[in-house]
């Protein structure tokens, strides 16, 4: 495949007659590749970078806040003041940030993704979605983040890893570009991605077995079963704690990832934000011809009640993703461990 640059990408998605919404959406994504170098080379630094991974309160999630979240976040927002962005929501920031009341788009970010990774040398991203700014954005600004995902005009992640990559899906396609150092700037690496419909490696967080539902650990029991259980074959599993990196495997080779809910207190909607990561997450994927969901409902299709709700989030190869949809729509399925077969019928690949 011919090595094309983001530039002529985007060049091509604009078209000859540009409209005002697709060209919003070229500046915004070339004041993103900006930011997310000097992002890059702050994490490149590492521990010799400033206060690289001290931590600080809690941010409007709730999660605890480090010095590199929030410099990402202040890298971000000052592009996007640059951008024809009417309203910047950050996973940071506890309201929307008005910045062009005349622009039309409205920007949510999850600006430093999988920040528990930060010190150990694991990749981490950034997630972003573009969406129409809708309504008054003074009046109000939660609004365009209100909408359901299916509502994205584009969405896509910066991952900070051996290489500093981009993932993005302006609706037709999911592209990956690698950033060139030879030339300064994004390069397509691949083809556009289509994840396998089938799958044999699955990623959630084994540690809280005890805390999910019974669906969810029928399910994985199944998988660990391999070869010998229902299943009829055998699994890799994964776990990395950044859901950039699980999501860029994903694309890249397969795989279903589940962060379900579990009982553990505030976890009942699992950890992930739907407006922040589980809905540009489900478009990337989506677009790749995978499936992503809350373990039963189609992520984009859920409209947000507020900015910084959790979603339980299963995502990956299609056929596996509707498996795990039957784990827990089947009930009687999965109360009955015995007889074997019966169950075999049902979760048959
Ligand atoms: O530590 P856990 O519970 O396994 O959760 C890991 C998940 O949390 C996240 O780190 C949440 O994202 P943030 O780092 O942006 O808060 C995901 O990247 C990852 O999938
Ligand atoms: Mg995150
Ligand atoms: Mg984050």
């Amino acid at each position: 495949m011919p090595a094309a640059t983001l530039d002529a990408f985007l060049n091509s998605y604009l078209g000859d007659q540009p409209d005002e919404r697709r060209s919003a959406v070229v500046a915004t994504i070339r004041q993103f590749t900006q930011a997310a170098t000097k992002v890059r080379n702050a994490i490149n630094q590492g521990a010799l970078g400033v206060a690289f991974a001290g931590t600080r309160g809690a941010n409007a999630g709730g999660d605890v806040q480090k010095d590199l979240d929030v410099f990402a976040d202040e890298i971000f927002l000052d592009a996007m003041r640059r951008a024809p962005v009417a309203l910047y929501a950050s996973e940071e920031l506890e309201q929307p940030v008005l910045l062009d009341r005349q622009a039309p788009l409205a920007v949510a970010i999850d600006p430093l993704d999988g920040s528990s990774n930060i010190d150990t040398n694991v990749s981490v991203g950034t997630i972003f979605s573009l969406l129409p700014a809708t309504g008054a954005p003074d009046a109000d600004p939660a609004a365009p983040f209100l909408q359901a995902g299916a509502n994205m005009l584009g969405a896509g992640f910066f991952i900070y890893g051996p290489q500093l990559a981009l993932v993005l899906s302006l609706g037709s396609g999911t592209h990956v570009f690698v950033h060139s150092t030879r030339l300064g700037t994004f390069v397509q690496a691949y083809e556009s991605r289509i994840i396998p419909e089938r799958t044999q490696e699955f990623a959630i967080n084994a540690a809280n077995y005890r805390h999910w539902d019974e669906a969810v650990r029928l399910y994985v029991d199944d998988c660990l079963e391999g070869s010998e259980g229902p299943r009829e074959k055998d699994f890799n599993m994964r776990w990395i704690a950044s859901l950039v990196a699980e999501c860029y495997r994903v694309l890249m080779r397969g795989g279903v990832f589940l962060y379900p809910g579990d009982q553990r207190r505030g976890y009942s909607q699992g950890r992930l934000r739907l407006v922040y990561e589980a809905n540009p997450i489900a478009y990337l994927v989506e677009q790749a011809a995978g499936a992503a969901t809350d373990a039963i409902t189609r992520i984009l299709e859920i409209e947000p009640e507020s900015l910084h709700q959790r979603v339980p989030v299963v995502f990956g190869s299609a056929r596996e993703v509707a498996r795990i949809a039957r784990y827990h729509t089947e009930p009687s399925a999965i109360g009955e461990r015995a007889p074997l077969f019966s169950r075999r019928g049902l979760f048959r690949a």
